[in-house]
């Protein structure tokens, strides 16, 4: 499903009213009641308090409001304006239906009717926030600005129209006083608000439900929020054998940073790859045989337990002399001209490449590497964290942090391979700029080596599935197995390879998925699934 900002979303309401026909009260209808059908279905109350603003989302809470009428509620409405003649057409609409429905509302334009919307507040099961949908401008300020924070002091349960009200739709920035919701309804497709940190920590869980807007009009929009319907898994076939799934060849390591390829590596096999090689440095290969079980080592030149001088040329002759489908470089190897030499000579391999880590770090330093990066024929994928990216682009990590899709979207663009830039809401782009986000993954796998696990995985999948699906299925598949180990341990404690144990049951969780809904449906179409322990 696309993720939408105000604006586009703006573009595809208008034209599905102005060109393919439908009356924006029949919108606004559909909105509302299936909002309220949603409330009524996960809510157990009888009585309610709509705060609406003087838009359509206020619009959207008088239809609501309408329905939990006539299903017998106590509501009560309040309307954050001094007069219904400032208020939208379609709103006024149906501030009017409301009334002859026998329903009542106050119109609260100034400070002075706070104390009785507290008492009804602190009366009342539940309040639906209805003040600011996608027309929000920041910041709130006065009585709207004082509304909010009774609702958010008092109120028993909130449950937002489209967006909690003062968050803005299109970042994860939190600008200013905002509802804090327990449950967010949001319609046609989910904003970025409700996916960036931390402003979707405060919309509770969202449901996205469809209200007839005509999707031809977001066609420009390249930005996905990835879905387990739609993730496209790796298969086995009874006629094969190992050759049929790949030989992922990994390259990493150095003195006290063994452990990064090696759970690379693994995470490799239990991604499905039919074969996996680790060069690394000779010194340390007793290390590597010893933990490597299924897979296999090539020891290279080493100096110090670091990759030596003669590396790079016996790299490029195991390249060109091995059958491997696809490299992971980077995990741990340590940067000097030796390491440099290695990437550079691994940029020429004609199979896809995944660098991460301290191959960033030492492609950063290479003279000249985007023009490198533009003329590789071959798939390329950079999996950086925002310090890496910090380093490769000379941007500040703060510019990083506040326009992760942006960076890594020029960044593709401008070099041709596909960046996945790691962070609480990892972002995927590629090189002809579409936007990929997850909402998997947690806290927990805030920690050492869970990187390495990604770069094995990736390895493996954009042979065995194509690269941009396997980057897609990658990143997927990581996250829930992060979701999934951190089920049988505590987010503290998670560490890297207890999301190894865990790549099986995700596949398993993901082959059994079967999308159940229609015109309404969770963004988090796993919730279910990862809430039962
Ligand atoms: N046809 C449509 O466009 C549809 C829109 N829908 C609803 O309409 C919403 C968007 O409606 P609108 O564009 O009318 O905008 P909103 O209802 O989000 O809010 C805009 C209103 O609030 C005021 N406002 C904005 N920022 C303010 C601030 N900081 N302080 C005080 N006042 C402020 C604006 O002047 C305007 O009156 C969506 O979020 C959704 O809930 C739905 O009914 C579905 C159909
Ligand atoms: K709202």
């Amino acid at each position: 499903m696309k993720i939408l900002k105000a604006r586009e979303m703006a573009f595809c309401d208008e034209n599905s009213i102005k060109l393919t026909g439908i009356p924006s009260l029949v919108l606004m209808e559909n909105a509302g009641r299936t909002a309220a059908q949603i409330i009524l279905e996960k809510l157990d109350f009888q009585s309610a308090v709509v705060v609406a603003g003087s838009g359509n989302n206020g619009g959207d809470g008088l239809v609501i409001a309408r329905y939990l009428l006539l299903a017998n509620k106590d509501v009560k409405v309040y309307i954050l304006s001094d007069s219904t003649k400032k208020l939208s057409e379609d709103n006024r609409k149906n501030l009017e239906i409301f009334e002859t429905f026998g329903g009542e509302i106050k119109l609260l334009g100034k400070e002075d009717k706070l104390i009785k919307l507290r008492h009804d507040i602190k009366d009342a099961d539940l309040v639906i926030d209805a003040i600011f949908g996608t027309g929000f401008k920041t910041p709130v300020k006065g009585y709207r600005e004082k509304a909010i924070e009774l609702i958010n002091s008092f109120a028993k349960k909130v449950i937002a129209v489209d967006i909690p009200s003062g968050l803005s739709t299109d970042t994860g920035k939190i600008e200013g006083t905002h509802i804090k919701a327990d449950l967010t309804v949001t319609f046609a497709y989910p904003k970025l608000a409700h996916i960036l940190y931390p402003a979707c920590e405060y919309c509770g869980e969202v449901y996205v439900v469809d209200i007839s807007i005509d999707r031809q009009y977001t066609k420009a929009v390249k930005r996905y929020l990835l879905e387990p319907s739609e993730i496209v898994l790796p298969e086995r076939r009874k006629n094969s054998h190992k050759y049929t799934y790949g030989h992922l060849l990994v390259i990493g390591g150095s003195v006290g940073k063994t452990g990064a390829p090696i759970m690379a590596s693994k995470s490799a096999t239990a991604a499905g790859s039919g074969l996996v090689t680790a060069v690394v440095p000779e010194e340390l290969d007793p290390i590597f045989e010893n933990s490597l079980v299924e897979e296999m080592t090539i020891p290279v030149d080493s100096e110090d337990g670091l990759f030596g001088k003669k590396a790079p040329k016996q790299i490029k002759n195991i390249i060109k002399n091995g059958k491997f489908t696809s490299i992971s470089i980077g995990m741990g190897m340590s940067v000097n001209e030796y390491t440099t030499g290695i990437i550079t000579e691994v940029l020429k391999a004609k199979i896809p490449v995944v660098i991460d880590a301290d191959g960033l770090n030492n492609l950063s330093v290479i003279d000249n590497y985007k023009n490198i990066l533009k003329k590789r024929k071959y798939p390329t994928v950079l999996t950086p964290h925002i310090g890496e990216m910090a380093r490769l682009t000379g941007l500040n990590t703060g510019e990083i942090i506040n326009n992760m899709e942006d960076v890594a979207k020029e960044f593709s663009e401008e070099t041709g391979v596909f960046t996945v830039l790691k962070g609480s809401r990892t972002v995927i782009a590629t090189p002809e700029g579409k936007i990929y986000y997850s909402i998997r993954g947690n806290e927990g796998m805030a920690t050492a080596g869970t990187g390495d696990v990604l770069s094995g995985i990736l390895g493996t999948l954009i042979y065995r599935i194509g690269v941009e699906e396997g980057i897609k299925t990658g990143v997927y598949l990581h996250g829930l197995a992060g979701d999934l180990a951190a089920q049988q341990t505590d987010t503290e404690s998670l560490k890297a390879t207890d999301l190894i144990y865990s790549i099986p049951k995700a596949y398993q969780l993901l082959k059994n998925f079967e999308p159940k809904y229609y015109f309404c449906y969770p963004v988090d179409l796993l919730s279910d699934y990862l809430e039962k322990k």
